[in-house]
């Protein structure tokens, strides 16, 4: 199958790596320009891996889609309506289909990523999520884990996990694509969260974080006519070790450095997602206390101190 993969940063290099390594015929895009692209042209690595020369690397998007039977997408999700438009004037084959290999919301409406896909390009673009734990480092050390890939159009769901399952990732056929859209964006505000937690030398609550935190989100997916169930699957609570645990998490990593006072200098979508959540928080009449205790540190400089006592303070409630 030929794959191309848009998007040459951490994760879209992986997946290029993986679809490669499964036997696929890849191609690896970049915008021109990108300092990834460049770094991977000059030396075929960046800090995460090792590409082989079978993966052809180019920046030409036109070529990339037309290269393409499956088009998997890792960008910030915040730039995901812009480079839909891109895709929409670059043109492609109205059936090739677009796996978004990401984990976010929009900043300013709460909309989904496969939502922003489908009011940019035809409303019948076929388009899938691919999310669950996982990280680059383990992955190539051959350290295995489990996925899930869900599609409003659940042949194209079975399709997916028949190309890409292999011995590295074990895949599941989501069945909740709202649900699970939501859980895998606001895993990363928890893994925020978790990182506070270090940074504040409170480690012991990230269990109290992990009940609580997908509690509130299973209350919001209901809310908005999801499964409640589907948080507690891999796109949510099943990607926390990765993130609220992992060394290699940037959202927990971004969480721990605000705290200590050190600038992050990489992607942490969660900072985004804080702020969807708490617009889907209010359209959907839903309290996020863990989310909005996000918000209020990051977004209204509150002492983070003060906040936790706060979340502790409030009325007693039933589990
Ligand atoms: N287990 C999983 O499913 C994982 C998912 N992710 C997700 O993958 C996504 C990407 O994350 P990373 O790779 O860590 O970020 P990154 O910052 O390493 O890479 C993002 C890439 O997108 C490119 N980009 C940004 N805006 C663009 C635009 N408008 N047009 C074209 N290219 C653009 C950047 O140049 C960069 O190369 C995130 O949504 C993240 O949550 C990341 C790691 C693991
Ligand atoms: O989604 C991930 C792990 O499953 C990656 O998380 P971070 O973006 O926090 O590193």
């Amino acid at each position: 199958m030929k794959i191309t993969v848009l998007g040459c940063g951490r994760w879209g290099s992986f997946h290029a790596w993986y679809a490669d390594h499964i036997g696929h015929d890849v191609t690896l895009w970049g915008r021109p320009g990108s300092q990834h692209l460049q770094e991977l042209l000059e030396t075929r690595k960046n800090e995460y891996l090792s590409l082989p020369a079978s993966i052809s690397l180019t920046s030409d998007l036109k070529a990339a889609l037309d290269a393409a039977d499956i088009c998997i997408i890792s960008i910030s999700a915040q730039q995901l309506r812009s480079f839909a438009r891109q895709l929409k004037a670059a043109g492609f084959a109205p059936s090739l289909p677009f796996v978004l290999a990401m984990k976010g919301l929009e900043e300013g409406s709460g909309k989904r990523l496969t939502t922003v896909m489908a009011e940019e390009l035809e409303p019948a673009v076929r388009t899938a999520v691919w999310v669950g734990p996982g990280h680059v480092q383990d992955f190539i050390s051959g350290m295995p884990n489990c996925m899930v890939i869900a599609s409003a159009d659940e042949g194209l769901t079975h399709f997916l996990v028949d190309t890409f399952t292999s011995p590295l990732i074990r895949f599941y056929y989501g069945q909740d694509l709202l649900g699970i859209e939501i859980g895998a964006a606001a895993k990363n505000v928890m893994g925020i969260a978790a990182g506070m937690l270090d940074g504040a030398h409170l480690t012991s609550l990230k269990g109290a974080l992990m009940a609580r935190g997908a509690h509130e989100l299973s209350v919001l997916v209901a809310a908005m006519g999801g499964q409640a169930m589907t948080v507690y699957g891999l796109s949510h609570l099943g990607d926390y070790e990765a993130t609220l645990f992992s060394l290699h998490s940037n959202n927990r990593r971004f969480g721990q450095d605000f705290i200590e006072g050190r600038p992050f200098k990489k992607l942490a979508e969660g900072v985004s997602t804080t702020e969807a959540l708490l617009d889907l928080s209010q359209k959907y009449g839903v309290e996020l206390p863990i989310t909005a205790a996000v918000h209020a540190i990051i977004k209204e400089k509150k002492d983070p101190h003060e906040v936790l006592k706060n979340l502790f303070l409030r009325s007693t409630k039933c589990e």
